[in-house]
């Protein structure tokens, strides 16, 4: 698998370290440190970061908040982790640059393709927060559309399980791991380690999809190298 130019995804939950919530100081440093040696092993990396650690669209509904509120609300929450994690890579030696699909021209640069991709070309590690800007979506679904719309070779979903299974490990400890599937697979099983929209995405533009967990460290690098654990969702 040639791997030059590679989006992660990481869900909020994975920055918030062992209390489930907000940011964890310690494993922002750690997942930060892994992006930043795969970077200066000359991959090019962009990341779509989540913002499940501080709120989820729909938390707000049983608020009595409107999905499209709920979900800009949640989006905030993605920008939020855009900036922590910019400043980690920065403090880790490699130049990073936050960027927000929803324009936030005071607090870091507005996402625009050909810019992520000059940064990405100029070793910056690219930032994005924001989702897809619009409400009804998730990161993951903004995670394949920038894969795909910035021609990356592969987008590694980095989560809190070690790979796809046959049901949800969390609630079935009986559930098997895939080594390999296709997206029809991934679709047709409804197998939700990610949403319908972002397999489906994915599947149109003929992009693999690599599953594993970045709670190890050094996560990041053994996927690229081939050597992690992981499971790949291939055309
Ligand atoms: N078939 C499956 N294989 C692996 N994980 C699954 C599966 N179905 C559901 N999951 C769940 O998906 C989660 C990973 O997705 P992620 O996007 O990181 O979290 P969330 O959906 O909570 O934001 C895991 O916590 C896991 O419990
Ligand atoms: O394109 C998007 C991406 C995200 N969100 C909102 O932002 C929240 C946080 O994103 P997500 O749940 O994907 O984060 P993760 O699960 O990866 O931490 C979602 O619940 C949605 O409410 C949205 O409205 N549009």
């Amino acid at each position: 698998m040639r791997l030059k130019r590679v989006l992660v995804k990481l869900s909020g939950e994975a920055l918030a370290g062992p209390g489930g919530a907000g940011l964890h100081g310690e494993t922002l440093t750690t997942i930060a440190s892994d992006i930043a040696a795969a970077a200066h092993d000359g991959h090019e990396i962009a990341v779509v970061v989540g913002g499940g650690n501080f709120f989820r669209g729909v938390q707000g509904l049983n608020k009595g908040l409107d999905r499209p509120t709920a979900d800009s609300i949640g989006m905030l929450g993605t920008v939020m982790n855009a900036l922590a994690l910019e400043h980690a890579i920065d403090t880790a030696g490699v130049p990073a640059r936050a960027m927000s699909a929803v324009p936030m021209p005071s607090l870091c640069e507005s996402y625009a393709r050909k810019r992520a991709l000059d940064h990405m070309a100029h070793g910056k590690v690219v930032v994005i927060g924001g989702g897809t800007s619009n409400p009804y979506f998730t990161t993951d679904t903004g995670a394949a559309l920038r894969a795909a719309e910035l021609a990356c070779h592969a987008l590694l979903k980095g989560t809190n399980v070690d790979g796809v299974y046959t049901a949800d490990p969390k609630t079935h400890p009986d559930a098997t791991r895939y080594d390999r599937l296709t997206h029809d697979e991934a679709i047709g099983r409804n197998l939700k380690v990610m949403d319908t929209t972002a397999f489906a995405l994915a599947r149109e533009a003929g992009l693999t999809v690599v599953v594993f967990s970045v709670l190890d460290a050094g996560a990041i690098g053994a996927v690229l190298s081939g050597t992690g654990r992981y499971t790949l969702v291939t055309p």
